[in-house]
């Protein structure tokens, strides 16, 4: 068993999008993690739902999982349900209706993620774990690709293993910043099931061969 790759299109190149995403779905990625960013609830403005559209039209296979990094998120959920997105993420941090989010979501027929900041306790989402399918624990502070990986965030995928283990629940738990070769070891030996990487896999060399590497450094067994 390895961990599930999803790169993160943020750093592709926007110009051969189609290619990039192609790359990496043949070397093996099975996840395509999608950003979008509102210049509020983080500082960065990325894109919007017609590039969630028009990625799904495109014929790839790949899950698409949307992190939401947007204030208010449950106004806008149905809109990338419609869109296409196989899985949205919700920050905690960025809603008092975090249970009613992660609802729309799951009645608008996608799978529900909560997502939490460095500086956030797994214990703020443990009254929501029994409904979502998976939780992203960000292993950087969100709004920018690029940055070191915090460490320490790894306890709270162990904290979370634990917690699925002891109330026999089955969530994947995700992982995003930082993510190289080196960094996601630990990480997957704590728990982690899906990684995603944006700057280390389109580091404009060889994407497919990063997608691999990735596969390669968690090809063995965890319980
Ligand atoms: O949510 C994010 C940043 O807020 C991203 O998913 C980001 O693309 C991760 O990039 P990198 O792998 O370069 O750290
Ligand atoms: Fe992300």
């Amino acid at each position: 068993m390895s961990v599930i790759v999803a790169p993160s299109i943020l750093a592709a190149d926007y110009l051969n999008l189609g290619e990039q995403i192609k790359l990496v779905e043949n070397a093996g990625a099975k996840y395509l993690h999608i950003d979008i960013m509102d210049g509020d609830f983080v500082p960065s403005i990325s894109y919007g739902p017609d590039w969630v559209k028009q990625i799904k039209a495109s014929g790839s296979k790949l899950t698409l999982d949307v992190h939401l990094m947007v204030n208010h998120p449950e106004k806008i959920v149905d809109t990338f349900a419609e869109a296409g997105a196989d899985i949205i993420g919700v920050h905690v941090e960025a809603t008092p209706h975090i249970h009613r989010a992660l609802q729309m979501i799951k009645n608008a027929g996608a799978r529900a993620e909560v997502v939490i900041n460095p500086g956030t306790p797994v214990a703020l989402i443990e009254p929501v774990l029994y409904m979502v399918d998976q939780v992203l624990v960000m292993t950087v502070n969100p709004g920018f690709g690029g940055q070191k990986f915090l460490p320490e965030e790894i306890e709270k995928v162990a904290q979370l293993r634990d917690y699925k283990k002891s109330h026999g629940l089955n969530f994947d738990i995700e992982i995003d910043g930082g993510v190289n070769d080196k960094t996601i070891v630990e990480a997957y030996k704590a728990g982690t099931t899906v990684a995603v990487a944006g700057s280390y896999v389109y580091d404009k060399v060889d994407p497919a061969a990063k997608v691999k590497k990735l596969i390669e450094a968690t090809d063995f067994e965890v319980d």
